[in-house]
């Protein structure tokens, strides 16, 4: 049998504070194999971003464990892409350039790795728009820019903290349906967190 995916086993964490002592996830278990595209959903402050930092390296556990294709999680890689709440592009950087960001701080930039993300941009639709600065593009294909970013580093998981929170209703449904289309295209494994049940009724 091959390894999973991902393995997260008996995962606890607790944050230490001046005020006292915070356990944000306590004794949590998943297995994600290739190809999946799993949701977890749960209110504010129930953990979820605590699990995708600890899953990305970010944040050590306080106990238990954390496998990448059976090897243990010991600080953050290249072979984890992490999308957050919001887009974060940069504002003085043209959607071109936004997007080859990941490649360039990777050394990646070969001109067959260019011609992958000219190929996602025209398949979905921003090659038009790719002298074009973030603050002229709407919020769903502002994060759709985002995504390519980071799928144009070819993790092998993809982390995703709520990336339609900041978008309105109308465009939270077309862009959750665009982004998993997206995920399921490129073949992608995917953990997405979020608080809205409805955010992951297409995607998962
Ligand atoms: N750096 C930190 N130091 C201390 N406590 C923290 C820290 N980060 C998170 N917490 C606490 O841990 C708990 C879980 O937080 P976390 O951000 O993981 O939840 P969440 O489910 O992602 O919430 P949201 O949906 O609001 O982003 C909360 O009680 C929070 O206050």
């Amino acid at each position: 049998m091959p390894n999973p995916k991902l393995e997260i086993i008996n995962v606890s964490m607790k944050y230490h504070t001046l005020s006292g002592e915070t356990e944000a996830v306590h004794d949590f278990s998943l297995i994600v194999d290739e190809g999946e595209f799993i949701s977890i959903v749960g209110p504010s402050g129930c953990g979820k971003s605590t699990i995708l930092s600890m899953i990305s390296g970010l944040l050590k556990p306080s106990s238990g464990k954390i496998f990448l294709d059976g090897m243990p999680i010991t600080g953050t890689t290249s072979k984890i892409g992490y999308v957050f709440q919001k887009d974060v592009l940069f504002e003085w950087r043209t959607i071109e350039q936004n997007v080859m960001l990941g490649l360039e701080i990777q050394h990646q930039t070969t001109p067959e790795q260019k011609t992958l993300v000219y190929d996602m941009l025209e398949k979905y639709g921003l090659l038009s728009f790719k002298n074009y600065y973030p603050r002229q593009l709407s919020g769903g294909m502002r994060q759709r820019v985002a995504l390519i970013r980071t799928l144009a580093t070819n993790p092998d998981l993809l982390l995703l903290d709520e990336p339609f929170s900041a978008l309105d209703y109308q465009t939270r449904l077309a862009v959750s349906d665009e982004i998993s289309t997206i995920l399921k295209q490129e073949q992608k494994t995917a953990v997405l967190v979020t608080h809205d049940i409805s955010d992951v009724i297409y995607s998962s």
